[in-house]
C-alpha cells in the first residue's frame, strides 16, 4: 500500500471541506453525479471514435447505493475510470488554474468564502463535507489492474491494488455522525431531481415499494400488506437541451446550470437555441452572474462542451467560441459533424466555423436585447464582463460595430452611462467625428483633463474610457458606421484668422518663458509651445504623432514589442491665459521659473494617466514653491 500526500492547494480546500464552511452541504451528491457523468461522456466519444477501445462495452448508468446499517452512500459509474497515474494526477492535486487566486483570496469569513466557493466549484473534495473517510474502487476503461483510493482527508491519501469487475468508477463515502439524511430515499431523490434531473444519462437506485394487502371478495386478507425492492430509474436522463424549450421551467435551467458549470451560484441568464435548416444544431448558452476565477488568466478553462448527437465530445477547445466569450458556460451539439474529428479538423471545419459564427451572432444580439429590455441585468453582466467583452473589438473585426453598440460610455457632458448609437445621435452631422479620451484614472480625472478643455469651451461631448484595457484597444478603433473615432489628443479646430493672429502674438509674448521652460526641462521634453486652447489648466501634454520616431513605437507595439522601444518626449503646452504662466513670464526669479517648470511638467503627466519618475524630486520643488508664497 502507498501513502501519498495531497498537494498543498489540494489539502487547503480539503479542510475547507472538512470544516464546512459550506451550509449547503446536499451539493457534493451534485458534484459526484457531474464527475460521473463526466467519465461516461469520455468513455462515449472514445468507443464511438478510436478503435483501441472498439471492444469496450458502453453501458452508460450511474447507481446510487445505501447502507443504512454501515452509513455508506455509494455513487457508482461504468465510466472511463482511472489508471494509477489518473488517480495520482486527479484526485489529490488540482489542477484547475486560479486555484493559488481562490485559496489567497479567502479571508476566513464565512458568509464571503462561501460566495468564493460558488464561482470556483469544488468538485470531487465535496464529499468530504459528509464523509470523514471516502474510498474509491476503480478500473480504466481497456485495462485489467483495478485500484482503490482511500483517504480520510488528514492530508494523506493511499492508493493500493484491489479487483473489480467491469470499468467504472465507484466512490464509497463513510458517512459521518449527523449526516443518515443522505441515506433517506426521499432526500437522495430530491436532491438528485433537482440537480441532476437533465444529465443525458440515468441514475438507478433502490427503492422500497409497498404491495398492499390482497383481500379476497368478503374482504379477508388473502396477502398481507409487504415491501419489496425496486431497483428504478430516478432521473429523466434526457440531455436538458435536447428538450423544447416550452417544457422547461426557470428551476430546470438552473439547477442544470449548477451541475454544468460546478457552481452554487445562479446564472444571470440563458439562451436556448435550436437551428433547422442547411446545419442541425442545438445550443444552450449561460452566462454566470460573478466572472469565473480565472477569466483574467491565459490558461482559463473554457465553458463550452461540445457534442455530438449528444456524444460529448471536448469541453477543452478554446476555439469553439472566440476569447471575448470565454464567460459562457454551456453546450453545443449538432448532428452535421462527424463525429471523429480531431481538434485540427474541428478548426477548419466548415459546419463548426458556421455553427461558431452563427452562436456568436446570436449571443451578441441576445445581449443587445437585454441591454434594451432588462438594463439593470445587462448593467451586472456590463460590470462583471464589459472589459472581457472589449477584448472582441480587436479580435472579431466582423463583428466590431456590435460590440461597439453593446459598450457603455462615460461622457464629458453627462453624469449618465451611454452608448455609442445614443452618442452618435447628437455628433455634428456634417463632421460626424466622434471624440474619445482613453486614459487610465477615474472618470472625475478624466473629466478634468486639460485635453478635454478646448472641448468644453466648444460644448462638444467626449467618450471617456478609463480602463487599462481602452488605451490598448481604442486606438485601434478607427470607426463606427459612417464616423470616424478620433482620440481627443488629435483634435484639430479650425481657428479663425482673429485666432490665429492672437495665438501669434501670445506666442511671440511668451516665446522667452517657452525657452526658458525647455532648458530646464532638456531631453524630457520634445519642445515647449504655447496654446491657446486650454480655459482652465496652465499646462498640458501632447504627443507628436507625426514624429518618425512615435510611428515607429506604435509600430512596435503593434508587433507586440512595445516593452522594447521607447516612446518619444511629449511637448509641454503652456497656457498664457493662465494666471500661473502669466506670472511666472514677468518673474524674474530663475529658481522659481526651474521649479515650477518641473512641477507643472509633473502635473501634465498625472494628468495623463502617467507616473512620476521622481515624487521626493516633485514633492521638494513643489514645498519650495509654497513655502515662497506663505
Ligand atoms: N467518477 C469518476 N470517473 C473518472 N474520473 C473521475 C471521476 N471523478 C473524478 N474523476 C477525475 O478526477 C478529476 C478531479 O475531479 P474534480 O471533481 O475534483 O474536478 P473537476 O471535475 O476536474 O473540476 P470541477 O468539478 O470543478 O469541474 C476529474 O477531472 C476526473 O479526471
Amino acid at each position: 500500500m502507498a501513502k501519498h500526500q495531497f498537494q498543498t492547494e489540494a489539502n487547503q480546500i480539503l479542510q475547507l471541506m472538512i470544516h464546512s464552511l459550506y451550509s449547503n452541504k446536499e451539493i457534493f451528491l451534485r458534484e459526484l453525479i457531474s464527475n460521473a457523468s463526466d467519465a461516461l461522456d469520455k468513455l462515449n466519444m472514445l468507443v464511438l471514435t478510436n478503435e483501441e477501445y472498439k471492444g469496450v462495452k458502453f453501458d452508460p448508468r450511474i447507481d446510487i447505493k445505501k447502507d443504512k446499517e454501515n452509513k455508506l452512500l455509494t455513487i457508482t459509474d461504468t465510466g472511463i475510470g482511472m489508471n494509477e497515474v489518473d488517480l495520482l494526477n486527479n484526485l489529490g492535486t488540482i489542477a484547475k488554474s486560479g486555484t493559488k487566486a481562490f485559496l489567497e483570496n479567502m479571508t476566513g469569513d464565512q458568509k464571503v468564502d462561501s460566495h468564493l466557493i460558488g464561482q470556483f466549484g469544488v468538485g470531487f473534495y465535496a464529499a468530504f463535507m459528509v464523509a470523514d473517510t471516502v474510498e474509491v474502487i476503480t478500473k480504466k476503461a481497456g485495462e485489467e489492474q483495478a485500484y482503490k483510493w482511500i483517504s480520510t482527508g488528514n492530508g494523506e491519501f493511499e492508493i493500493q491494488e484491489t479487483t473489480k469487475e467491469g470499468h467504472g468508477t465507484e466512490i464509497i463515502l463513510h458517512l459521518n455522525e449527523g449526516e443518515e439524511e443522505f441515506l433517506e430515499e426521499h432526500r437522495i431523490e430530491a436532491i438528485v431531481k433537482k440537480y441532476s434531473n437533465h444529465i443525458p444519462f440515468p441514475i438507478f437506485m433502490d427503492k422500497e415499494k409497498h404491495i398492499p394487502a390482497v383481500t379476497d371478495d368478503d374482504g379477508k386478507e388473502t396477502e398481507p400488506a409487504r415491501t419489496e425492492i425496486e431497483n428504478v430509474q430516478i432521473n429523466s436522463a434526457n440531455a436538458l437541451w435536447t428538450i423544447s424549450k416550452n417544457e422547461l421551467k426557470d428551476e430546470d435551467y438552473k439547477a442544470f446550470y449548477e451541475t454544468l458549470a460546478h457552481s452554487n451560484e445562479e446564472p444571470l441568464t440563458w439562451m436556448h437555441h435550436k437551428a433547422e435548416g442547411a446545419i442541425e444544431y442545438t445550443t444552450l448558452f449561460y452566462i454566470p452572474s460573478k466572472a469565473p476565477m480565472d477569466i483574467y488568466r491565459v490558461d482559463y478553462q473554457p465553458g463550452v462542451k461540445l457534442y455530438i448527437n449528444r456524444v460529448f465530445i471536448t469541453d477543452d477547445d478554446k476555439e469553439l467560441m472566440p476569447t471575448y466569450l470565454r464567460f459562457l458556460r454551456g453546450v453545443i451539439d449538432s448532428k452535421d459533424l462527424p463525429l471523429n474529428v480531431s481538434r485540427e479538423i474541428l478548426q477548419s471545419n466548415p459546419v463548426m466555423a458556421k455553427i461558431k459564427n452563427a452562436s456568436v451572432k446570436k449571443v451578441l444580439s441576445e445581449l443587445a436585447k437585454m441591454m434594451k429590455k432588462e438594463p439593470e441585468k445587462y448593467d451586472t453582466f456590463y460590470t462583471e464582463f464589459g472589459n472581457v467583452l472589449k477584448e472582441g473589438l480587436y479580435n472579431d473585426f466582423a463583428n466590431r460595430e456590435k460590440i461597439l453598440e453593446l459598450l457603455k460610455f462615460h461622457t464629458l457632458n453627462s453624469d449618465e452611462m451611454t452608448t455609442i448609437e445614443e452618442f452618435a445621435k447628437n455628433v455634428d452631422e456634417d463632421k460626424k467625428e466622434i471624440y474619445y479620451l482613453a486614459s487610465k484614472g477615474s472618470i472625475d480625472m478624466l473629466k478634468h483633463s486639460p485635453v478635454l478643455e478646448k472641448f468644453r469651451a466648444r460644448g462638444i461631448d467626449v467618450l471617456l474610457l478609463n480602463e487599462e484595457v481602452d488605451t490598448i484597444i481604442f486606438p485601434m478603433v478607427t470607426e463606427y458606421k459612417e464616423y470616424k473615432l478620433i482620440p481627443a489628443t488629435d483634435a484639430k479646430f479650425e481657428e479663425s484668422e482673429e485666432d490665429k493672429k492672437a495665438k501669434e502674438e501670445l506666442t511671440k509674448e511668451y516665446e522667452g518663458l517657452a525657452k526658458e521652460f525647455k532648458e530646464t526641462l532638456g531631453e524630457a521634453v520634445k519642445e515647449v509651445e504655447v496654446t491657446t486652447e486650454l480655459t482652465e489648466s496652465p499646462v498640458a501634454l501632447k504627443i507628436d504623432k507625426e514624429d518618425p520616431s512615435y510611428m515607429m513605437a506604435q509600430m512596435m507595439k503593434q508587433m507586440g514589442q512595445g516593452g522594447d522601444v521607447e516612446e518619444p518626449a511629449p511637448i509641454l503646452q503652456i497656457n498664457p491665459k493662465h494666471e500661473l504662466i502669466e506670472k511666472l513670464k514677468n518673474s524674474s526669479d530663475q529658481n522659481l521659473i526651474e521649479d515650477a517648470a518641473h512641477v507643472l511638467f509633473d502635473q501634465a503627466k498625472l494628468f495623463d494617466g502617467k507616473e512620476l519618475d521622481d515624487t521626493a524630486d516633485f514633492a521638494m520643488r513643489l514645498n519650495r514653491i509654497i513655502t515662497k508664497a506663505v
